[in-house]
């Protein structure tokens, strides 16, 4: 079968617009993410289980610069302020001047930390994206969302920080592990059931496929989940308003990796339970059909996501982690919610015994 095509999507920020280039390969042929680096100065972060796999290749690209790498744990467990830390204490052993480089090799653990490091040193440097799950490549390495969990919350901690590039070789898919595969397609359901009713039919007819991980239908699926989220971000780069439809199940997600210590659900997984949660929430109050959520339950399901909420949590703690979300205000929920396939909306106040309720009858 021949290679997909390679696929540029811009995301458009002024002067500090990037391509973000999709395709096999975009690893080992280097000429384009090096020309991204501008100074002599490189930390690769990355991760112990990424980096046996993939950092050599890396390695070559860098010759003849003055570049260290710097390892973290594997997990979101990991995403911790103390590792951000460790990185720049990594940097500083470097000699990393202003126009230094990060690269961050690997998930989305990887490039938030490694982005959020870069937003801190110095006030701002580089940093590029090599992203190797397909939830980083659809979601995390795009946007500039960079940060760290704390124990009371998820990504309590952060700063926009947009990457010089993002280079998504799918080559890399071939080494991920199945369950990580499919959390990363929670997060292409999610784009096309806030904003794109034609890309959810799509996934629909080709579930399968993206199941099994064809390589033409998953570069698709990238390129225009990709490209969705650019024109987002594009029109709303620090979350003013439309950006803040993109954590679609966020609330409930986050607060479900919390309750769980970031080692029970996955980041894509929570985000499909906490759709499922939304959708129910939405349905309750009078926003959404009963068949729009039945077929997002059926397409995750399909795609072999979670649509339940783990034995053992409890609702009342799941509230409360909800509370700490950053998009709540006045001590009010401002929740993502839905008026189905390729509608969603901001709504502020949300009362919590509606939350409570919904929360109560899924456990
Ligand atoms: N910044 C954003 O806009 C944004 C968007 C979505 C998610 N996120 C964040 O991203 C994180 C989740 O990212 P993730 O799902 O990539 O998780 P992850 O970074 O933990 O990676 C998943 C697993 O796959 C392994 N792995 C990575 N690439 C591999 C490869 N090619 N072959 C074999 N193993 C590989 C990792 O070591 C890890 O075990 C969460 O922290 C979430 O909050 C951020
Ligand atoms: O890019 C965004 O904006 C998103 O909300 C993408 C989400 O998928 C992602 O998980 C993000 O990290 C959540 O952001 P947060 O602001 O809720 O921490
Ligand atoms: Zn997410």
């Amino acid at each position: 079968m021949n290679a997909p095509a390679p696929r540029s999507i811009d995301v458009a920020l002024g002067l500090r617009s990037y391509a973000v280039r999709i395709g096999p390969g975009l690893l080992s042929d280097s000429t384009a993410w090096r020309a991204a680096i501008r100074g002599r100065h490189v930390l690769v972060i990355s991760n112990t289980t990424v980096a046996p796999l993939y950092l050599d290749t890396v390695a070559k690209g860098l010759e003849g610069l003055h570049w260290a790498s710097f390892l973290i744990d594997d997990g979101e467990a990991h995403k911790t302020f103390d590792n951000v830390g460790r990185a720049l204490a990594a940097l500083a052993k470097l000699g990393a001047t202003r126009d230094a480089c990060i690269i961050a090799l690997g998930g989305g653990v990887v490039g938030d930390l490694a982005g959020f490091t870069a937003a801190c040193w110095m006030r701002g440097i580089d940093f590029i994206q090599l992203p190797t799950t397909l939830l980083a490549m659809v979601d995390s390495s795009v946007g500039g969302k960079t940060g760290v969990n704390l124990p009371a919350g998820k990504n309590l901690v952060g700063a926009f920080h947009q990457p010089r590039g993002v280079f998504a070789d799918i080559g890399t898919l071939a080494t991920l592990p199945e369950r990580e595969f499919r959390a990363g397609l929670a997060e292409v359901v999610k784009g096309a059931a806030i904003g794109d009713a034609d890309f959810f039919a799509w996934l629909e007819a080709h579930a399968d496929a993206l199941a099994a991980r064809e390589p033409a239908v998953v570069t698709e699926a990238i390129a225009r989940k990709v490209a969705y989220k650019a024109g987002v971000v594009a029109r709303d780069e620090t979350e003013q308003g439309e950006r803040a439809l993109l954590n679609l199940g966020h609330t409930f997600g986050h607060a479900l990796e919390t309750a769980g210590r970031y080692t029970s659900l996955l980041h894509g997984e929570a985000v499909a339970v906490g759709m499922v949660l939304a959708a129910q929430l939405s349905q309750q109050l009078g926003m959404a059909a009963l068949d729009d959520t039945l077929r997002l339950q059926r397409l995750l399901d399909t795609l072999g996501l979670p649509t339940d909420i783990p034995e053992g949590m409890d609702p009342q703690q799941l509230l409360a982690l909800m509370r700490l979300d950053k998009k709540n205000t006045a001590g009010t929920l401002r929740l993502i919610l839905w008026r189905g396939i390729g509608r969603a909306e901001i709504v502020a106040g949300v009362n919590e015994a509606d939350v409570l309720a919904v929360l109560q009858a899924a456990v």
